[in-house]
């Protein structure tokens, strides 16, 4: 009897995080010979390969707690009882944020506003929250040790508060991060503006010398040039690549004081005036917490958790053991109504918080949270995937400090779906052939057209713009193809015979279908990518939602990936999957040269 082909969804390891050290995976082969406890979960097959059981819990644990003392120097302790985190996905989340910091930096002044004490000429440390830290602390302790973050870590669960404490002291960070416990009804307001917690963040500052991930105090200044480092091994901001060819921003300053106004320079001071005003406004603000972060609890109640790991989704069953208990994954109202919470009191803390985050745990939540975003009326949103192994996961970021577009960082996915538009100006058309005179005449252009521009910078080498249509002219754009297509069809068809137009109209239909499936799997990897999305004009929101809503209508469901932990998923992460198919030193040593030297 002939057995049904199990099938298998594509890796996403290439849309990993480019500065994600898990893209090339870790050699168990050199896990096992370093770490007994994770050795006594191996196999061994004939040709000497090292395969680990996903399905047992225990192998998870020991993997994630020998690959965090492995990379990152870090002695975690995880219950037995408690989720087993996976690391790429916790570093994609945390590598996006660095991505968005190093925005906020360049847009809006000072990164890092906790305390800079003892020495007033050290730049603040980057403070970050991580809401509902679990047992392992995984984010803040990552954050400490790989990014120098400090972190104010917040947990409901006593066992789970009790752990995460041990773990940040058992490493010497207590003086980097605070654990608080909080009641089940707060996330960010109850907690954050709290006179104690100000105090107990008013403490922190990085560990000085090399942590366990070597890191030094990522401030503003080090969010700077590690990104210039980083641009080595990945172009997660766009802009940022061509910045650096502009050989940096204060040489651009200076001579744009030096040279008198030319004709191109006085159109850009149009629209940088605003610009301006409102990067002074936000270098005034002074934030407490330049992140918050979270993995909220996912399902709506126990029943559902159980079913939704049983369910199968047509990927088979589980690869990798559900690890964590109820508590950990069960709010009341899911996901959504967490975030739904959170969005609405990051409002009342707009003045706080410079950048709110959360990660979305299924693609099903990503429309809604969208929603929730936008109604509380950000400067700016943006929406991210992020992709590891087999498993895909969203995150949503959203300010409400001005001068700053979170939408600058674009994930790799993203970047390698849409295809950048290249328009070439002929020479013919200005007199002097630079990029100031070329970037006049397509100002000049776009005013014409009454459409929005937003510059974010602007230098002798590049310019970075945000230009919003005035409406949306593409929206059915397939639709009045095929209309004009009929159109013509029709015209063609009264001058010929009924023969001839059957042949022809077998070769169109074949050709149609063809197009058919191409536009449905750009589609398709639109939907999948899930890009960002500014705040936009009420008209612009609609036309997206109703674009949105015809995409999804014919495609319907999307297979999503999900993951075995907090039993969400079926499939396996690529830290617990994709390795023990690629063992080997060479690609092991590798592993470290994507992540850019340590500030
Ligand atoms: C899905 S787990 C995430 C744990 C960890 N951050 C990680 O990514 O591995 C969610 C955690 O949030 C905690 N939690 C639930 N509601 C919370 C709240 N209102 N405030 C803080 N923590 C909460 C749960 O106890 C649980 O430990």
């Amino acid at each position: 009897m002939a057995t049904k082909k199990k099938t298998v969804p594509p890796k996403l390891n290439k849309f990993m995080h480019p500065r994600n050290p898990y893209r090339t995976p870790p050699s168990f082969k050199k896990l096992a010979t370093q770490y007994p406890e994770f050795r006594a979960h191996c196999a061994y097959d004939v040709a000497g390969k090292v395969h680990l059981d996903f399905k047992n819990p225990d192998a998870l644990r020991a993997l994630t707690t020998c690959l965090l003392h492995q990379d990152f120097g870090l002695e975690v302790n995880i219950p037995s009882d408690r989720l087993v985190p996976t690391l790429p996905l916790r570093l994609n989340y945390l590598l996006w944020l660095e991505d968005l910091l190093f925005l906020a930096a360049r847009r809006c002044g000072s990164v890092g506003s906790g305390s800079g004490e003892g020495d007033s000429s050290a730049p603040p440390p980057v403070v970050g929250v991580d809401i509902g830290t679990g047992a392992a602390c995984v984010y803040p302790l990552l954050a400490a040790a790989h990014f120098s973050w400090c972190m104010l870590a917040t947990e409901t669960d006593p066992a789970s508060c009790q752990s995460a404490l041990e773990n940040v002291q058992r490493n010497g960070l207590a003086g980097q991060i605070a654990v608080r416990k909080v009641e089940e009804k707060t996330i960010l307001k109850e907690v954050l503006d709290l006179p104690e917690t100000l105090t107990q963040v008013s403490t922190l500052k990085p560990r000085t010398g090399d942590g366990g991930g070597g890191g030094k105090c990522l401030s503003r200044s080090s969010l700077k040039s590690r990104h210039s480092d980083s641009q080595r091994w990945g172009d997660a901001c766009s802009g940022l690549k061509k910045e650096k060819e502009g050989k940096g921003d204060e040489e651009d300053k200076e001579k744009h004081k030096e040279g008198s106004k030319t004709e191109e320079q006085e159109g850009k001071d149009d629209i940088n005036g605003k610009e301006e005003e409102e990067r002074e406004e936000a270098q005034e603000r002074d934030y407490i917490y330049d992140f918050t972060m979270t993995n909220p609890p996912f399902f709506s109640s126990e029943e559902e958790a159980d079913t939704m790991a049983k369910s199968k989704k047509g990927r088979g069953e589980p690869n990798a053991a559900p690890t964590g208990t109820a508590l950990e994954k069960v709010t009341e109202g899911g996901e959504v109504e967490f975030i739904r919470q959170m969005v609405e009191e990051s409002q009342l803390l707009r003045d706080k918080v410079r950048i709110f985050t959360t990660l979305i745990g299924t693609k099903a939540h990503v429309r809604e949270v969208k929603r929730l975003v936008q109604e509380a009326k950000p400067t700016s949103c943006v929406f991210t995937e992020f992709c590891q192994g087999r498993t895909m996961r969203w995150g949503a970021a959203w300010t409400f400090a001005a001068g700053v577009s979170l939408s600058e960082v674009r994930s790799k996915k993203e970047m390698a779906t849409k295809k950048p538009i290249v328009l070439l100006l002929p020479r013919t058309l200005m007199s002097v052939y630079s990029v100031p005179a070329a970037w006049t005449k397509v100002l000049g252009w776009l005013k014409a057209l009454k459409v929005k521009v937003e510059v974010f910078k602007s230098t002798k080498y590049f310019v970075s713009a945000n230009v919003k249509a005035f409406k949306l002219t593409w929206l059915h754009q397939r639709r009045r193809r095929r209309e004009r297509e009929r159109e013509g069809h029709h015209q063609q068809h009264n001058g010929k015979g009924a023969k001839e137009e059957e042949k022809e109209d077998k070769g169109s239909s074949s050709k149609r279908k063809t197009e058919d499936e191409e536009e449905s799997e750009n589609k398709r990897a639109r939907i999948e990518t899930e890009g960002e999305m500014e705040s936009e004009t009420e008209e612009g929101k609609q036309n997206m939602e109703e674009e949105e809503e015809e995409e999804l209508d014919e495609e319907e469901e999307l297979e999503e990936e999900e993951s075995h932990e907090e039993g969400r998923s079926t499939d396996k992460d690529s830290q617990h999957g994709d390795i023990d198919r690629r063992l080997g030193g060479e690609k092991t040593n590798k592993r470290w040269t994507e992540v850019p030297p340590q500030v």
